[in-house]
């Protein structure tokens, strides 16, 4: 029998991997600060959007694992909220809206020619944890959503700041991810204290969590490297 404090302390340690969440990175530092030029927010967001277009199928393959049907009903909806059902809808679509802001357009999105060896690798990297590992540890490494919601609004307040040449209606896919990114995460904090009960299971799902950690701060070293000064 797990008791409260066991999972409280559980809990804890997970939000305690905010300390090592890429809003601590040079580069969001600097972007925060309105200190990225046109050509490094045009790479690091054609290099995002590698990260944005591969998160449904890193669901899909959550999706694929999970023997059970309450949590895919679930979360079945964050595939829906990045690829829609139709047309214009969906976060892919907004991050191709975003790229237009900027002034990319949605081929060179799309073709990938920017994306650079280390965003890929990384991202890939996160698509094969939610392939090979067990579904619940693939669902304690998206639990970095815990820490998004601050960074968007930090990020969103920051592109009105400091970026007046990006047209405010690119920022729409941020704003839906205020709402959306707290959802997901108390409910894949439900799932993942539900299931982790014995300390393997914990230590493993805080394993994943710090492996996420490491992708997501790989993605932005690779893109500060491609992209820095001058
Ligand atoms: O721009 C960001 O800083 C950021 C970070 C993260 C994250 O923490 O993994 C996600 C997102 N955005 C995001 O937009 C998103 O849809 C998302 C899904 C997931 C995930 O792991 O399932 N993370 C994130």
């Amino acid at each position: 029998m797990v008791t409260a404090t066991e999972t409280e302390t559980f809990v804890a340690a997970l939000r305690a991997q905010s300390r090592r969440y890429h809003d601590r990175h040079p580069f969001h530092r600097k972007m925060n600060e309105g200190g990225l030029d046109h050509r490094q927010l045009r790479g690091w967001t054609a290099n995002r959007f590698y990260y944005q277009q591969n998160l449904p199928r890193k669901d899909a393959a959550i999706l694929a694992n999970c023997p059970d049907r309450e949590v895919r009903r679930h979360w079945i909806r964050r595939v829906i909220d990045q690829d829609g059902t139709t047309g214009g809808e969906g976060g892919i679509e907004a991050w191709l809206r975003l790229g237009e802001a900027v002034g990319l357009s949605r081929e060179e999105m799309q073709d990938e020619r920017h994306v650079v060896p280390g965003v890929r690798f990384a991202v890939d990297a996160y698509v094969t944890f939610a392939r090979t590992r067990p579904w619940v540890e693939a669902v304690a490494s998206s639990l970095t959503e815990l820490f998004a919601p601050d960074l968007m609004s930090e990020r969103l307040a920051a592109f009105e700041r400091h970026y007046p040449w990006i047209d405010r209606r690119g920022l729409a896919y941020f704003r839906a991810r205020l709402t959306q990114a707290p959802r997901d995460s108390e409910h894949a904090l439900r799932v993942v204290t539900e299931y982790c009960v014995g300390p393997d299971e914990r230590a493993a799902a805080l394993a994943a969590l710090s492996f996420k950690c490491d992708v997501l701060w790989s993605v932005l070293d690779a893109i500060e490297r491609t992209y820095a000064d001058g």
